[in-house]
This record gives structure tokens, sequence and C-alpha cells, in this order.
């Protein structure tokens, strides 16, 4: 972390002032973190519809006209890799695979960004089919979202019969040749029970399984501190059918923490955002898909670049619009707060 006098912001601050913020090029916040990963949402829409994230009927569309296009995404992944320190990007959404030019924006950033690591979260709806594509066009890492293998709870959860979509598209990616595919579980109370088949059927494949921890982000609001699965619940479950061992933290920013199963080498990981979280060593910033960036998954303050980019902008006052975003980035997301109240935007809608 960058040394500087950062003061004593209270947990959300609520300001647009930057006049006490050190002239330092990387985007600096006043707690001192510095947001080195970049994920960058690129479409609202999605194949799936799961019940912690999309309501029933999708997101409202973002009119074409207000989403970034490839050339503006390609721009703002330049600042944020040449100018700002960002040192891997994530493509996100919604479903990134939902856009058709993925594959261009990949390649785009590639061009402009040769030696940082483009990553991609998707829900694998479709990815068998471009998986070696996306690949040639220089993605580098793939996390897939994957709740659970019975096949009637997938469709539950998620609203669609896609599983098996979804599990080709797993085995693509490993097949293509990513390395270390992740597969992201959030722990829900349906999904519990089949958490050890998960698991095992990731050993099976030889991905890596992290379970998360759902956060209040959901489009229905029906999130409930009392109803949520705990990463301390998932550890009893598993714990009836592998042994786990506790690993030390790879890199204190990683949200994951991990547990080596029956001995190892294989591993599970957990993302406790909600009761471990990892909000003090946070190393985010985001770009919605309208262009706008946002300092917190939890924050609605955010700073219009889109705008800028359409009104001439030069590079160096796109970065400096985005430091000074960073610069009020609110100490954490404070779901325990008395006073917490959810962001207006759902998870699919900012960018998960
Ligand atoms: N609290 C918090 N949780 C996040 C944030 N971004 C993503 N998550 C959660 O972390 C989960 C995993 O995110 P991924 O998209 O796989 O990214 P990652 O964990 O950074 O990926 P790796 O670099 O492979 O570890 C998501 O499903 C979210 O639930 C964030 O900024 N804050
Ligand atoms: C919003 S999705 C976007 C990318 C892609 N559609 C996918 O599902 O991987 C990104 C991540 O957010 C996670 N997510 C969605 N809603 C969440 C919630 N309420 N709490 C925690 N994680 C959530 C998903 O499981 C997924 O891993
Ligand atoms: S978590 Fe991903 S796949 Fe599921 S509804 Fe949200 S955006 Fe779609
Ligand atoms: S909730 Fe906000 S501060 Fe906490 S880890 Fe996520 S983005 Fe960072």
């Amino acid at each position: 972390m960058t040394a500087v006098d950062v003061g004593m912001p209270s947990v959300r601050a609520e300001t647009d002032d930057v006049s006490d913020r050190p002239d330092v090029p990387d985007l600096l916040d006043r707690f001192g973190r510095v947001a080195r990963d970049l994920r960058v949402s690129i479409t609202e829409k999605c194949s799936l519809r799961c019940t912690y994230c999309m309501p029933e009927e999708g997101l409202p569309a973002i009119p074409r006209e207000q989403l970034l296009t490839t050339a503006e995404i390609v721009r703002l992944v330049g600042v944020a890799t040449g100018l700002l320190g960002v040192q891997e990007v994530r493509f996100t959404g919604g479903e990134p695979l939902m856009r058709r030019d993925l594959e261009d924006i990949i390649a785009g950033c590639r061009r402009i960004a040769p030696g940082v690591p483009l990553a991609l979260t998707s829900n694998a709806v479709g990815l068998a089919h471009r998986a070696q594509d996306l690949r040639d066009a220089g993605l580098t890492r793939v996390n897939i979202s994957l709740d659970t293998v019975d096949r009637d709870h997938f469709a539950r959860l998620t609203r669609r019969d896609r599983l098996d979509s979804v599990l080709a598209g797993i085995r693509a990616a490993k097949t293509v040749g990513f390395t270390r595919v992740k597969v992201n579980a959030v722990l829900m109370p349906e999904t519990l029970d089949g958490a050890a088949d998960l698991l095992q059927w990731c050993l099976d494949e030889g991905v890596e399984l992290r379970f998360i921890e759902e956060m209040p982000l959901d489009a229905d609001h029906e999130w409930a501190r009392a109803n949520m699965v705990t990463a301390q619940r998932l550890l009893e479950v598993l714990g009836a059918r592998f042994t786990l061992t506790e690993t030390p933290r790879e890199d204190p920013s990683a949200p994951a923490e991990r547990w080596s199963v029956d001995a190892g080498p294989a591993t599970v990981g957990i993302i406790a955002s909600v009761t471990r979280s990892f909000c003090s060593d946070c190393d985010r910033t985001r770009l919605t898909a309208e262009g706008t960036v946002r300092s917190c998954l939890f924050s609605d303050r955010e700073t219009d670049l889109r705008a800028a980019v359409r009104g001439g902008a030069t590079d160096d006052e796109l970065a400096a619009l985005w430091r000074g975003a960073m610069w009020n980035k609110w100490a954490g997301h404070g779901i325990d707060a008395a006073d917490f109240v959810p962001p207006e935007r759902s998870m699919g809608a900012i960018g998960g």
C-alpha cells in the first residue's frame, strides 16, 4: 500500500472533494488502498435468472446508445492499464457472452494492454462454442458460476434448464487450455445439501471450486442476514464428507480463503464477503456497462466517463476523473451497520 496521510473519513463518505488527494498516478483512496484490479461490466443481459441476482423478467434493457462500444471499452482499459496502474482486467456483466463482440473486445484489450492478464467471469452458457476463439483473442483466465450439479436444483435456482450447457462450457474451458479454471458457487439454503456433490464434481474435473456468501445485491431484495448460509455452516456440511485443512492466504487482497481437501493438493475456497469481509484490503475498481466508474459494489455514487469520452476528453483527463472517483471510495460495504441500505443496482446491473 502507498503511505499517505489519509485522514479519518467515515465508513460511507458522501463527498466529491478531491482537494486533499496527493498527486500520485495510481487509483489511491483515502484509506490508503490502491485499486489494481479492474472489473468491466459489458452488458446487463443474461441467459440465466439466478434468484440471488436477477429479477425473473431480467433487468431493464440499457438503450444501445448508452452502452459503451467495443472501441470505448478498449480505450478505457488502455487508460486504466497505461496511466492508472491497473494490473488485471476482468470482464463481467450480466453475462458477457451475451455480447457478440466479446472476442473483439478481448482482442482490442490484448492489443492495448499486451502484458496484462484478461479474465472473464461467466455462467458458461454457450461457452463451449466460443472458448477457442476467446482464447485465440487473448483471454487469459475464466471463472465460471455453477451452484449445483443437480439438474432440478439448477433449473429452480437459475430459472432456466441449462445445466448441460454450463457443464459443457466448463469442460471446453479446460480443453482449450485456460489455466486454473475456477468455479464460483453462491451459498444458498436450497443448494447447501448438494455442496459436497458439487465439490466432488469439481475435484473429478480438476477445477477449483470457491463458495461465496450471498450479499444483499439481489434485484428482488429478498436477502436476509438470518437466512444466509455462512462460511461456518458450509464448513460443517463439507466436513461431514471431506477432511478440510485451512491453508495460508496467497495474497491479502484475494477474497478467497482456501482449505486443502483430503490432504490436497486440491483445495476449496470460500469467499466470505459478509462474515469475514475483506474490504480493508480491497483492490477493485469497476466500470459499469454504461461507462461509469463505481468505486465499491455497494456505493451508488458513480462518475460518468462515457460522457467525458464522447465529449472529447483526452486520456489524461479521463485518468484524472477516474482517480477522483476512487479517492472517495467507502471503507467497506457496511452490511452489519444498523443504517445499512442496499445499493440501487443489483449485482447483475453493477457487474459482479
Ligand atoms: N465483497 C465483494 N465481493 C465481490 C467483489 N467482486 C466480486 N465479488 C464476489 O466474488 C465472487 C468471485 O468473483 P470473480 O469474478 O470470480 O473474481 P475474483 O474472485 O476476483 O477472481 P480471482 O482473481 O480468480 O480470484 C463473485 O461471485 C462475487 O460474489 C467485490 O468487489 N466485493
Ligand atoms: C453478476 S455475475 C456476472 C457474470 C456471470 N453472469 C456469472 O454469473 O458468472 C458475477 C458473479 O456475481 C455472483 N453473484 C451474483 N449475485 C450475487 C449475490 N447476491 N451475492 C454474491 N454473489 C453474487 C455470481 O455468482 C457470479 O459469480
Ligand atoms: S449471477 Fe450471472 S448468470 Fe446468474 S443471473 Fe446474475 S448475471 Fe446472470
Ligand atoms: S464491498 Fe466494496 S470495499 Fe468491500 S471488497 Fe467489495 S468493492 Fe471492495
